[in-house]
């Protein structure tokens, strides 16, 4: 179909490959837009009765839609391989075509534990280059650095179907029109805002974190009577593209850092199909993304579903809190607020 998405991809998006990858993704999402809207109406809601190879319940929804992108990604040709946080190995095959130039990597349905509640849930994509088109790819071809990525994006099913789509230099929000069925542009070159005043964390984690955090969050809950000498507002939706729209649309941070709540993992969220693609997409709207230390679109994969800390939002905060996470003193400052927790009046 012939859109403003597909003017748009052969303006910013570099070559025609992008475009017939990206369109081929804003396909799947069109379709996944639908089951989301008419889950409970044709039988698909609640768990799907199976684990992914995280260990975690899948939806219904989870598998279907899975299935519906790699069957969007198998008619493209010029994908050479795919990977999803639902499935254990990456999907790769001799018999397509040497045109086949890119890896795409996804989240199907992010936000999953969401969906009986019908908050807003969405999808994440990353594509990287196949490092050499003309052979099936491998397993260890997907193992790039998200800095490598030629497009990312994501799209949102809330009240409206968001798609945002990120090539060098450029973040562009699409939204599905309901009648035509078509994307049209309604917002192009976003930037997000450079300071902010709302951050998003679980704070059920508090005692978790560390010192760092613990700390900048504590200042921003002392709000005008603390260090930041102004009041911050906190959201949650437990939806990591609501999260990350809210950001791209007017500023904040969010924070799922490394906590000590399960010490073998290092983070929450899955680097390949969930920080790489929105630290992209930030990238490209002048925002910032990091592990707390590092840049994420620095951090060397180990393995596809390997999972890191993600902080992310406007320059300001994030750089504050790299700089907190190099900050020695620290831990001095938490003792300062020590007696501030969360939910402990900053006043008492
Ligand atoms: O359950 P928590 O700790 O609130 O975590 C919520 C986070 O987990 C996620 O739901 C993980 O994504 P999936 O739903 O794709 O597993 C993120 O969207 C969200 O930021
Ligand atoms: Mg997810
Ligand atoms: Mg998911």
């Amino acid at each position: 179909m012939s859109d403003e998405l597909k003017d748009w991809l052969d303006r910013h998006g570099g070559d025609s490959a992008i475009t017939d990858t990206m369109l081929a993704l804003a396909g799947g999402c069109r379709l996944i837009a639908d089951a989301a809207r008419r889950g409970p109406l044709i039988g698909l809601v609640g768990s799907a009765g199976s684990s992914n190879v995280q260990g975690e319940v899948q939806q219904q929804l989870d598998v279907y839609t899975n299935d519906l992108l790699c069957d969007a990604l198998e008619a493209c040709r010029s994908v050479a391989g795919y990977a999803s946080e639902e499935m254990e190995d990456a999907i790769t095959s001799a018999r397509w075509s040497s045109d086949g130039v890119h890896l795409v990597l996804f989240d199907p349905l992010d936000g999953s534990s969401n969906i009986e509640a019908n908050i807003s849930v969405g999808t994440i994509f990353s594509v990287l280059p196949h490092p050499e088109p003309g052979r099936a790819p491998e397993a260890d071809d997907f193992l790039q650095p998200g800095r490598h990525q030629l497009a990312a994006g994501y799209a949102v099913y809330g009240p409206a179907t968001s798609l945002v789509v990120a090539v060098a230099g450029r973040t562009a929000v699409f939204t599905l029109e309901p009648a035509s069925d078509a994307w049209v542009l309604t917002r192009d070159a976003v930037r997000v805002p450079v300071t902010a005043r709302e951050f998003a964390i679980n704070a059920s984690n508090e005692r978790f974190w560390e010192a760092p955090v613990q700390r900048y969050v504590a200042e921003c809950v002392a709000g005008a009577d603390g260090p930041r000498s102004r009041d911050f507002n906190m959201r949650w939706v437990a939806s990591l593209v609501a999260e990350t729209h809210r950001i791209l649309s007017r500023g904040g941070v969010f924070l799922y850092p490394r906590d000590g709540k399960e010490p073998r993992k290092p983070g929450r969220l899955r680097l390949m199909y969930e920080a790489n693609p929105v630290a992209f997409v930030m990238a490209q709207a002048g925002a910032c993304a990091v592990t707390g230390s590092h840049a994420i679109l620095d951090v060397r994969p180990e393995g596809l579903h390997q999972r890191v800390p993600l902080i992310f939002g406007s320059a300001d905060e994030v750089g504050r809190i790299v700089e907190y996470h190099a900050d020695t003193s620290a831990n001095v400052s938490l003792q300062l607020f020590k007696t501030r927790s969360l939910f402990v009046n900053a006043h008492a």
